[in-house]
């Protein structure tokens, strides 16, 4: 709305309003003095009577010119349409294409972007013969190459987002997720496109018919009056250069347009995004209420025990992931994970930078895609095998049992939809739920992650909400039902301290009320071991350590966990003398217990500065 009422959005708005009254209007006003052949009044020039002289069968110049408005835009806004849609079809389909059907068919619109416009517009019309009919679908057609670039980038950008892998967890099958979950994203980009290519379309039919091979007598376009005009350019200059400025203006005011749009966000668009995201708001179990049995690092509450939870719920044996290197070969980046999550149970994956955490917690989700290329010996979550084909009702029990919580609250919540939106659409299309009933499960959601005044929020979107709400939303939409598993990669590492501790503090009491497993990802060995049961250990994509998380200091035995203890400071750290640190794997001093830190180098942090994220049982 602001962007309307900038300069630019009012000029364009009164640009089009007068272009539009012109084309409705024009034909009427003006259609009989255009047409109206006058022998005496041949070549008369520009003035008060004519304002752009006479044709040289006496015709007014100026009639003509409006009259001719409605022609040109419908050419203009055909031939626009035929490419905008032509490329957003191309552009899609490639995007859901297998890699080398995608692959050839980018590389044949490569191919045709690289070729001179005008050859292919003259390659078309010689195929349709040059009427107007024909230029319109020789301009639009050639405009697809062009939109078919500009939507493949766009949406392959998109689908990288997490919301789209939350809308995949959550079963969406390829044609919803494009149209619910990466058109209405791509909309704005390439709405403002299309405004642009608006204008140069005009241009490129004024050139068509000033070349005598776009509009034909007696039909009449802005450019076919400036070819009639051009000859007489030096009795008559106006004949030529009054239609001229009309395509000026009009040109003017699509780029206007285009203007008005750009940076328009998504929330401009509720009429094209007609959808909602996936993470997981299953079941029918009741929503904790608000401030109910909250537990967690934050507020010293008892994680609880393994225990005997039986068989697991979620597993992988073996698990590899590689990637191509770039030389034909393949390079492993996750080599022979065992891992398996019993119902209820708290598992947090720790490991430096590029361990493998993530691709683990992905394969465990089933995420993964080519060109990772993974297998396992085992890969299931309950009785669903992820490595066999998925059927449609193996998908949607995924998607309501599984929920994923991504580490950047902002990707992977969609910006185009409200959060209320995102908040039902699993209630709505897997549970079946009507409207009102989603919509009440989606306002106990936001409550139960503390979001105050949750019924008015449902109508925000993401970016209204703080970092922080955005979290818990999506903490909200994975825990609002009966989900059994929720993978959360690094929740609270776009988070302050402050907020960390609420987050953790909520997904605690959400996984309290659910009784939901849950596998954690992070950094900080002291968050996890105060959050979880279990703590798993990676390094360079391999278990190094599967340890209880209440006895973690005395447990712990390789070098890498032992470094990663020695770095936090404790109770009896020598607060004037500096953190060790790991280096390589391996602590630059052992000091368990009770042991000597080596003296660091200096500008290594001391144990003052350590600020920890949440309570710990180191
Ligand atoms: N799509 C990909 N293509 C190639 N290599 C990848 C891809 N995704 C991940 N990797 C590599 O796999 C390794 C493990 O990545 P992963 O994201 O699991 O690490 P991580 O332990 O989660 O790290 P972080 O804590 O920084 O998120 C890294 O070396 C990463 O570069």
């Amino acid at each position: 709305m602001k962007k309307l009422l900038s300069p630019a959005g009012i000029a364009a708005s009164l640009g089009l309003a007068l272009l539009l009254a012109l084309a409705l209007a024009g034909p009427a006003l003006w259609g009989e003095a255009a047409t109206q052949r006058a022998v005496a009044d041949r070549w008369a020039p520009a003035g008060s009577e004519f304002h752009f002289g006479t044709d040289d069968l006496g015709r007014d110049i100026f009639a003509r010119v409006m009259a001719a408005t409605r022609l040109s835009l419908l050419l203009t806004l055909g031939a626009t349409a035929i490419g905008v849609g032509g490329g957003v079809l191309v552009g899609l389909t490639a995007v859901v294409l297998p890699r080398y059907p995608r692959r050839f068919l980018v590389w044949i619109m490569d191919m045709l972007l690289a070729f001179p416009w005008l050859l292919l517009v003259l390659f078309f019309t010689v195929i349709w013969g040059a009427t107007a009919t024909g230029a319109m679908l020789a301009i639009g057609l050639s405009g697809i190459p062009n939109l078919t670039r500009l939507v493949y980038n766009l949406a392959a950008s998109v689908s990288e987002q997490d919301y789209v892998r939350a809308a995949r967890v959550a079963g969406a099958g390829p044609v919803r997720v494009l149209f619910r979950h990466i058109l209405p994203n791509i909309a704005n980009p390439l709405l403002v496109q299309a405004s642009a290519s608006a204008s140069v379309t005009l241009l490129a039919f004024a050139g068509l018919s000033f070349l005598g091979l776009g509009v034909q007598a007696p039909e009449y376009d802005w450019g076919r009056l400036i070819n009639e005009g051009v000859a007489h350019l030096y009795t008559n200059p106006m004949a030529a250069i009054g239609p001229g400025i009309v395509i000026v203006f009009a040109g003017l005011v699509f780029t206007l347009v285009a203007e008005a749009l750009t940076d328009r966000p998504g929330q401009g668009l509720r009429g094209v995004a007609a959808a909602a995201r996936a993470a997981v708001l299953p079941g029918a179990a009741p929503l904790p209420a608000r401030g109910a049995g909250a537990g967690g690092p934050g507020d010293g509450a008892d994680p609880g025990g393994p225990g005997d939870r039986g068989p697991a719920l979620a597993e992988v044996a073996d698990l590899r992931v590689a990637f191509p290197d770039g030389a034909g070969g393949l390079v492993e980046r996750v080599r022979g994970v065992s891992l398996a999550v019993r119902p209820g149970e708290v598992v947090g994956i720790v490991g430096e930078s590029g361990s493998g955490k993530s691709l683990t917690a992905m394969a465990l989700a089933g995420l993964l895609e080519a060109p990772a290329v993974v297998s396992a010996r085992v890969r299931r979550f309950d009785d669903i095998d992820l490595d066999a084909p998925l059927t449609r009702a193996l998908s949607k029990r995924l998607g309501t049992e599984l929920g994923f919580v991504f580490q950047d609250p902002l990707t992977s919540l969609n910006p185009a939809l409200t959060i209320g939106r995102q908040l039902t659409e699993v209630s709505r299309t897997h549970l079946g739920m009507s409207r009102s009933r989603a919509r009440d499960r989606a306002v106990a959601g936001l409550e139960a992650v503390g979001i105050p005044e949750p019924r008015r929020r449902l109508g925000d979107y993401p970016h209204q909400f703080s970092g922080g709400m955005r979290q818990r939303a999506m903490i909200g939409m994975a825990l609002t039902g009966h989900p059994r598993l929720i993978i959360a990669d690094e929740p609270t590492t776009a988070l302050d301290v402050t907020v960390q501790k609420q987050v953790l503090a909520v997904l605690r009491r959400a996984q309290r009320s659910t009784d939901a497993a849950i596998v954690l990802i992070s950094h900080d060995i002291a968050l996890v071991s105060g959050f979880c049961d279990r703590v798993v250990v990676m390094k360079d994509g391999e278990v190094v350590e599967d340890l209880d998380a209440q006895h973690i200091r005395e447990q712990a035995r390789h070098p890498y966990t032992r470094g990663l203890i020695a770095c936090l400071p404790d109770m009896r750290s020598d607060r004037t003398r500096p953190l060790p640190v790991v280096e390589d794997g391996v602590p630059a001093a052992d000091p368990l217990p009770g042991g000597e830190p080596r003296r660091p180098a200096p500008g290594v942090p001391t144990a003052d500065a350590g600020t920890r994220s949440g309570g710990s049982a180191l």
